[in-house]
């Protein structure tokens, strides 16, 4: 498959967009057009930076409202064309995509429309250019893709073809199928998009992804493509206002990496194919030297015990149950957070070659004598992703301490929450899904004190379990911390390990008495087991098929980590969202210690007014 960008996608100047593009691997570029009249790089220049990136231009666009029912408007369409197909031949293109026309004197007669285009196609030919004919969705006459081709046909004009773009046929509900039988497809553009509720313009304009990220069926979309014989460029087409002020360098490695995965969805194979992992070796939390004693104490307190050195020091294996925690206390910046996911895998040589075929940077680090090589990649928010074989075994890079887990209690590692810059949750999402082979579940929307946290989580066959928050942008604006990573630990007696928790020192998240009220209202509990709830500060949900999760939270060690304890009965399958907004208006309440941008205690000693 050959691959191409359209230059809309990114931000940027064009030229830095053109050395984004390239730089991702990318085979060529659409020009668009507002791109060109922005750039002080006349047309032969672009033509000349594209090439010496090793990019084709491979289509300029777009040409509008090509057709009128006034002659005289007609007339100077063609004449625009002229001036258009010329600057093609100069950005060394032979294409211009045309869409349908939108405007109020669009022409409604088939016959008539075909007879315009041919007029258009004899201007473009005349000057070596061919067009792409494309039906945008709100368009006034044509907006179905097959009544696109139909008029094509009509016109029966070697210069004149279609153009297919997934975002006009999959927004309308239209079947794709038909791609496979058009006789002459002479572009296809490829965009994903959430499945929003509204209307199709500002729904492309603004909400388009990269595939993989949204809910249509691209792969579907791509056979039918594929089928019919096309061998052009698939091209990525994505009007989105967050990629429009992200990092194009970021952005193109995203848009490469979301077309190679679809390349091996359309045609398996073309990726290695590794078996996802298995589960989880680990989590590594990075501290540094004044926050390390305080997360020693929290896993201490949760009954975790500090069982194996590292062999070059500052790096601590904890135990307990079937959990392993890592704390490295070699990091400068943050008191604690997340910084690595260690997964198990039967082949991690096989997983890492994967992920570099889709761009994911893999990081080497200093391999000392009788340790572990283990294949390490860098998720999209710094994260490091850990790919961890059982031959060599990791933990044979830890001596023993002699120290022995007082708790047997945890079952394993039930999720993580990884909190992601504002910008970077699609991003982050696409490097779950691609590159580790996992499922984004719903998105879940929650309000907090300051705004809206978006949260999806992303479960892969084997049960690992990763979630992605993101934070209000008004917190931002406000410098209010972000919703906060924490690693979630599965128990199968949460009461037991909150009073064990507490008995040790510990302290759980107060949780507001209103919050089990509620709960007593809502699922009408039993009072004893509610008062448990209550006086240990856990969380309750249930689900309709009467599953139940019964959780607590660690107060934070620091605004991006803290640990919450679950347990799940019955096969609940969720995360307890519903509590979401109970937790985080709790965190803002009792912050972490140095989270300097003030909690609960200024709000309530400031007076209320009537
Ligand atoms: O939104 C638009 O106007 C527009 C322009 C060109 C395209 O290829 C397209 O899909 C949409
Ligand atoms: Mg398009």
């Amino acid at each position: 498959m050959r691959t191409s960008i359209a230059t809309v996608s990114l931000a940027g100047s064009l030229s830095e967009k053109l050395r984004a593009a390239a730089a991702a691997g990318f085979d060529a570029v659409e020009v668009f057009e507002p791109d060109l009249l922005a750039s002080p790089l006349r047309p032969a220049e672009v033509r000349a930076l594209a090439g010496d990136l090793g990019l084709a231009v491979a289509l300029f666009q777009p040409f509008r409202d090509p057709d009128d029912v006034d002659p005289a408007a007609a007339a100077r369409s063609r004449e625009r064309l002229r001036h258009k197909a010329a600057l093609t031949r100069e950005l060394g293109c032979d294409l211009i995509l045309v869409c349908s026309s939108v405007h109020a004197g669009a022409v409604h007669d088939d016959d008539e429309l075909a007879a315009q285009l041919t007029a258009l196609a004899d201007v473009a030919a005349g000057e070596g250019v061919r067009l792409a004919y494309e039906a945008l969705a709100w368009g006034a006459h044509v907006a179905d893709y097959r009544h696109g081709a139909r008029v094509v046909a009509l016109a029966g004009h070697p210069a004149l073809g279609t153009c297919v773009d997934s975002f006009h046929v999959l927004s309308r509900g239209d079947d794709p199928d038909d791609i496979a039988g058009l006789d002459k497809l002479f572009f296809c553009q490829v965009a994903d998009a959430p499945l929003l509720g509204m209307d199709v313009l500002p729904w492309s304009r603004h909400h388009r992804l990269f595939p993989g990220q949204g809910g249509f069926d691209l792969a579907r979309f791509q056979r039918a493509v594929t089928a019919s014989g096309y061998g052009g460029p698939v091209s990525l087409e994505v009007f989105n206002d967050l990629y429009r002020q992200s990092d194009p360098g970021r952005a193109a490695v995203d848009a490469a990496r979301s077309l190679r995965h679809l390349a091996d969805l359309t045609a398996p194979g073309t990726l290695p194919a590794a078996p996802s992992p298995s589960g989880w070796a680990f989590v590594e939390v990075a501290a540094s030297a004044e926050g390390a004693p305080a997360v020693a104490a929290l896993l201490g307190s949760l009954g975790l015990a500090r069982t194996g050195a590292h062999r070059r020091g500052d790096v601590d294996l904890w135990t307990g149950g079937d959990v392993r925690v890592v704390v490295n206390h070699r990091a400068s910046a943050e008191r604690a957070r997340l910084s690595s996911l260690g997964l198990r895998s039967d082949a991690p040589q096989v997983l890492a070659a994967r992920a570099r075929e889709l761009l994911a940077p893999l990081v080497h680090r200093p391999v000392g004598p009788g340790e572990a090589e283990i294949p390490s990649l860098v998720a999209p928010d710094g994260t490091w992703v850990q790919f961890c074989g059982d031959d060599p075994d990791w933990r044979g890079d830890f001596l023993p301490t002699g120290e022995a887990a007082t708790a047997r209690s945890f079952t394993g590692i039930d999720h993580v929450a990884l909190p992601q810059p504002f910008a970077g949750f699609d991003s982050a999402g696409l490097f779950l899904t691609t590159v580790l082979g996992m499922s984004p579940g719903e998105l879940a929307e929650v309000a907090a004190p300051d705004g809206l946290v978006r949260s999806r989580a992303y479960t892969s066959t084997a049960g690992i379990r990763i979630a992605l928050n993101v934070g209000p942008t008004s917190a931002t604006l406000r410098g209010r911390p972000l919703a906060s990573g924490h690693v979630a630990l599965a128990t199968t007696d949460v009461l037991a390990v909150v009073a064990a928790f507490v008995a040790a020192g510990g302290e759980p998240l107060p949780v507001p008495v209103n919050y089990h009220d509620d709960l007593q209202a809502r699922f009408g509990l039993d009072k004893r087991f509610l008062d448990a709830l209550r006086r240990h500060h856990v969380l309750y949900d249930r689900d309709p098929d009467g599953g139940e999760f019964l959780h607590f939270f660690t107060r934070a060690v620091s605004r991006e980590f803290f640990v919450e304890v679950v347990e799940r009965r019955g096969g609940y399958r969720g995360y307890g969202a519903a509590n979401t907004p109970v937790r985080l208006a709790a965190q803002r309440e009792h912050p972490a210690p140095g989270d300097g941008s003030g909690g609960g205690s200024a709000q309530g000693s400031r007076t209320i007014r009537p």
